[in-house]
C-alpha cells in the first residue's frame, strides 16, 4: 500500500478524532449540567419528604407533589445516563473511531463515496456521517459483500451498490496500526492480528472482524426460531451479543434491554461477557442461569442445579436414567398437558386456605366453587373464575370486619405518617365526609391484615402442585413400569425439601399450566446459550413461560456433557413440533477461531465428524500429552507444566471432570501456587492458576488449559468424549493434558495422527 495513502488516512483519523474532541467537550459540560440539575431537585425532594405533617389537608396536598417531583427526578436522571452513555460512546471513538472503509458508486453515479465504519456513528455539525454505525443498513455491505455489485437491505427495500474498495483498519489511541485492502468479506490478515493477542479477563466484542456466517445471525431479522449449531469456538456466543446490539440498534423504538432474555450457562459466564454491550454503547440484557430461574419459581424448595446432577450423573442407576429420559422428553410435556386439560373437580388437589393457622377457606368450598363452572371451558378458566369467586367472598369478609372494635382501637393509634401512608394517592376532596375516610382507612387495616390471605389465593395457594405431580407420575402411561419407583423418588425429595432438576420443568408447568400463570408478556426475544444442556421439557416450560418471545439457541451437540451427541437437524426438527413453528432455521458454524491451529486439529481428532471443522490458520505449539506411572508424579508433573506456562501466561487453568478432582488438586497446589478453586457461585475469574470441573468453564476460555488425568479409567466412556472435547477447546494457545496410567482411548484413537502432538512418556514407578 503507498505510503502517502496511509498518510491521507492517517490525517482523516486526526480531523475526525479532533471533531469528537469538540463533542466531548460539548457533550461533557451538557453532562455536568444535568448532574447539577438532578441533584439539586433530589434535594429538594428530600427536604420535602422530612417535612412534619399535622393536618390531614397538608398530608394530601404534599403527597400530590411528591409524586410530581419523583417523576421529575427520573425524568432528570434518565437523561443524565443518556449524557453519560453518549459522553462514553465518544470517548471510546475517539480511541479507535472506526474499523472500516467502503467505497460504493451507486447507480447513477460516476464517482465513489466512501464510507467509514465503526462501532457507532458519529455525525458532524454539517449533518455528515463521519462514522457509520456498523448496524446502519449499508454497513452490512461491509461484512457481506465482495467487490462488485452488491444488495443491501433498507427499510425502503433492497438497494444495489457497486463496491469498489474495502479496507479495513487497526486504530489504536487515534494511531493507524495497520491497514489493508481486501477483497473477500472480512480478511483473515486482520483476524490473525486479533486472535493472537492474548486473553482479556472478559470477552470483546469482535465487531470489526465479524465474519459473514456470524453476520447471518446477528442480523436476523425474520425468524422465530433461530437455531445455531457451532463448533467450539465459532463464536456463538459471541455472535449471541453481537445480535443483541443489533436487535438494540434496528427496533429501537420498540425493543429495551430488559426485554431480552439470556439463559446462560454459569454465574462466571455472565461476568465474562458483561462488557461486550456497554463496549458497543448499549445496556446489557438480563440474564439468568437455569437454576437461578427455577429456584426462583420453586421457592422453599432446594433445586437440583445442572452442577448437582453432574456430579451426581455417574452415580444413577439404569432405572433411574430411564426416568430422568422419559421426564426429559417432549412427549413427557405432552401427556403433562393432556393431563392437565382432562381434570376434574374430585382430581384437583385443592387445599385449605389458612390464616393465622386456621382454615380460611376450606377446600371442599374451593372444589364446590371450581365445580360450579361449565366444564367446556377450560382448567385455567375454571381456576381463575374461582380466584375471582374466592376474592369476592374475602372482600365480603372485609366489609364485615370494618367495624370491629380491634380496627376502631388500631384507628386511633395510628401516627401521623402511617396515616399518611394509608392515605396514599388519594387527594384532598375524594372523601364526602369523616365516615367515608374512616372507612377508607378501616378497609386498608382489615386488607393489609388479611393481605395472606389474599396472596394464598393470588398465587393459587389453594392447589398442591406437588400431590398433583404426584398423581400424574402415577398414571403417566410413559413411565410404564417405573411409574412408582418415579412417584416415590419425587415425594422422598420433596420430603427433604429437595426436588430433581428432570422434575422441576414439568412440576412447574403442571402448577402454572393449571392456574394460566407465570407467564411473561413481556419479553421479546430470548436466547440460550449452550442449548445441548437443556432438555426438550426444559425448553418447552420456557417456551410456556415466554410465550411471546422469538428464540434464538445456540450450541454444539459435540459439547454435550455426559451424554451422547444429537444431530443438529433432528434437534431441529424436534424443537420445531416442539414449538409449532414454520419459521425456523437452522445455521451452522463450522470454523473455529479461539484455538491454535495445532490445538483444534487435535480437538478435531477425537470427534467421529472431525474433520468436517475448520481450524483457522493460527500458529502455535503442539498439544502435550503427559502420561505418568502414579497420581504423585503426576501432580509434578503439573506443577511443572503450570510454572512453565506463567513464564508466558498471565492464567492457567486446570480442568478437572468434577468437583472432587477439583478439591484434590487444589489441594495438592495451593500452597505453591496460591491457586484459587472455582465454585458454582463464583461470578469473577481470578489471574493465576484457577482449579475448575468443566462444567463451571463452559463457555469461557484461557491462555493456557491442563487437563488433568484423561486416562482410561476416568474416561473410559463414549458418553465423555463431549467432555473431554470441551476441555480442550477452552485453550486459546497452549494445552497440556496429563493421564494417571493410560491414556483414554477416547483420545488414543485411530485417528489421533502422532506427529500432531508431544508424547511424554514416565516409564519408572
Ligand atoms: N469474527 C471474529 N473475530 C474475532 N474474534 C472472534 C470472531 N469470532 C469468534 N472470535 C473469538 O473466538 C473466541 C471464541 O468465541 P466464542 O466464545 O463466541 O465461541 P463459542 O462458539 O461460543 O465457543 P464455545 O461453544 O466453545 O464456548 C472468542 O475469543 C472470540 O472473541
Amino acid at each position: 500500500m503507498k505510503n502517502s495513502e496511509e498518510q491521507q488516512e492517517q490525517k482523516r483519523v486526526d480531523q475526525v478524532v479532533s471533531k469528537l474532541g469538540t463533542q466531548i467537550a460539548k457533550t461533557a459540560a451538557e453532562y455536568d449540567r444535568a448532574r447539577t440539575e438532578t441533584k439539586n431537585v433530589q434535594q429538594n425532594y428530600s427536604t420535602n419528604t422530612s417535612v412534619n405533617y399535622f393536618e390531614v389537608d397538608d398530608r394530601i396536598e404534599t403527597s400530590a407533589e411528591l409524586q410530581q417531583q419523583r417523576g421529575l427526578v427520573s425524568r432528570l436522571t434518565e437523561n443524565e445516563s443518556i449524557l453519560k452513555r453518549q459522553l462514553k460512546t465518544y470517548q471510546q471513538l475517539q480511541k479507535s473511531p472506526y474499523f472500516g472503509r467502503i467505497d460504493i458508486v451507486d447507480p447513477g453515479e460516476t464517482q465513489p463515496e466512501s464510507l467509514y465504519i465503526g462501532t457507532a456513528s458519529f455525525v458532524d455539525e454539517n449533518g455528515e456521517f463521519l462514522v457509520y454505525d456498523w448496524r446502519a443498513p449499508i454497513s452490512s455491505i461491509y461484512y457481506n459483500g465482495t467487490l462488485g455489485d452488491v444488495t443491501y437491505e433498507t427499510p425502503m427495500g433492497n438497494q444495489t451498490t457497486d463496491l469498489v474498495k474495502k479496507r479495513q483498519f487497526q486504530i489504536n489511541d487515534g494511531q493507524i496500526i495497520n491497514m489493508f485492502d481486501t477483497n473477500e468479506t472480512v480478511g483473515d490478515e486482520m483476524l490473525q492480528t486479533v486472535l493472537g493477542q492474548q486473553n482479556d479477563e472478559q470477552m470483546q466484542n469482535i465487531v470489526a472482524t465479524i465474519q459473514r456466517e456470524q453476520n447471518d445471525i446477528i442480523r436476523d431479522t425474520t425468524s422465530d426460531l433461530l437455531v445455531v449449531q457451532g463448533v467450539a469456538g465459532s463464536g456463538k456466543t459471541s455472535a449471541i451479543l453481537q445480535r443483541i446490539a443489533f436487535l438494540l440498534y434496528h427496533s429501537r423504538d420498540t425493543l429495551e434491554a430488559d426485554q431480552i432474555i439470556l439463559f446462560s450457562p454459569n454465574k462466571l459466564f455472565s461476568h465474562y461477557i458483561s462488557d461486550v454491550l456497554p463496549s458497543l454503547g448499549e445496556r446489557n440484557m438480563r440474564q439468568v442461569t437455569l437454576a437461578e430461574f427455577f429456584d426462583n419459581r420453586l421457592k422453599g424448595l432446594h433445586v437440583q442445579t445442572l452442577f448437582d446432577r453432574y456430579e451426581s450423573s455417574e452415580q444413577l442407576s439404569a432405572a433411574e436414567v430411564a426416568i430422568d429420559e422419559v421426564k426429559e422428553s417432549g412427549a413427557y410435556m405432552d401427556t403433562l398437558t393432556a393431563y392437565c386439560d382432562q381434570l376434574t373437580a374430585e382430581e384437583l388437589r385443592f387445599t385449605h386456605i389458612l390464616f393465622n393457622g386456621e382454615i380460611f377457606f376450606n377446600k371442599a368450598e374451593i372444589q364446590e366453587i371450581f365445580a360450579q363452572w361449565p366444564t367446556a371451558k377450560k382448567v385455567a378458566d375454571r381456576i381463575l373464575a374461582t380466584k375471582n369467586e374466592l376474592i369476592k367472598r374475602l372482600k365480603r369478609r372485609i366489609n364485615q370486619e370494618l367495624d370491629a372494635d380491634w380496627v376502631n382501637e388500631e384507628i386511633d393509634e395510628l401516627s401521623d405518617e402511617h396515616y399518611h401512608e394509608l392515605l396514599g394517592n388519594k387527594r384532598l376532596g375524594d372523601f364526602q365526609d369523616e365516615v367515608t375516610e374512616r372507612k377508607y382507612i378501616a378497609t386498608k387495616i382489615v386488607s393489609a391484615r388479611l393481605r395472606q390471605v389474599y396472596d394464598a389465593i393470588f398465587n393459587n395457594n389453594f392447589l398442591d402442585p406437588y400431590l398433583q405431580y404426584g398423581d400424574y407420575l402415577k398414571q403417566c402411561p410413559l413411565l410404564k413400569q417405573f411409574s412408582s419407583q418415579a412417584y416415590e423418588q419425587f415425594n422422598a425429595d420433596i420430603e427433604l425439601h429437595q426436588i430433581k432438576l428432570a422434575d422441576s420443568a414439568p412440576l412447574l408447568y403442571l402448577r402454572d399450566y393449571i392456574c394460566g400463570s407465570a407467564q411473561n408478556q413481556t419479553m421479546k426475544y430470548l436466547f440460550i446459550d449452550e442449548m445441548q444442556d437443556y432438555s426438550i421439557a426444559q425448553l418447552k416450560y420456557l417456551r410456556y413461560a415466554f410465550p411471546k418471545t422469538k428464540w434464538t439457541l445456540l450450541g454444539d451437540s459435540e459439547q454435550a456433557l455426559f451424554k451422547n451427541v444429537e444431530a443438529p437437524e433432528a434437534l431441529l426438527t424436534k424443537l420445531q413440533t416442539a414449538f409449532g413453528t414454520n419459521k425456523a432455521r437452522l445455521i451452522s458454524l463450522m470454523r473455529s477461531y479461539r484455538s491454535t491451529y495445532p490445538i483444534m486439529t487435535f480437538a478435531k481428532s477425537l470427534l467421529p465428524n472431525g474433520d468436517d471443522i475448520e481450524a483457522f490458520n493460527r500458529p502455535g505449539e503442539l498439544p502435550k500429552i503427559i502420561i505418568d506411572p502414579t497420581a504423585e508424579v503426576a501432580i509434578n508433573s503439573l506443577k511443572k507444566e503450570i510454572t512453565n506456562y506463567l513464564k508466558e501466561v498471565k492464567t492457567v487453568a486446570v480442568l478437572t471432570k468434577n468437583m472432587t478432582e477439583a478439591q484434590q488438586i487444589n489441594a495438592a497446589l495451593a500452597r505453591e501456587f496460591n491457586s484459587t478453586l472455582l465454585q458454582d457461585a463464583d461470578r469473577t475469574l481470578p489471574t493465576g492458576v484457577v482449579v475448575l470441573p468443566i462444567y463451571l468453564a463452559k463457555g469461557l476460555e484461557f491462555d493456557a488449559v491442563v487437563a488433568w488425568n484423561v486416562s482410561q479409567d476416568n474416561y473410559s466412556d463414549q458418553s465423555l468424549l463431549g467432555t473431554l472435547y470441551t476441555i480442550i477447546t477452552r485453550a486459546m494457545h497452549a494445552i497440556s493434558l496429563i493421564s494417571v496410567g493410560e491414556l483414554s482411548s477416547l483420545i488414543a484413537n485411530p485417528h489421533l495422527a502422532l506427529d500432531q502432538v508431544r508424547i511424554q512418556r514416565e516409564l519408572q514407578k
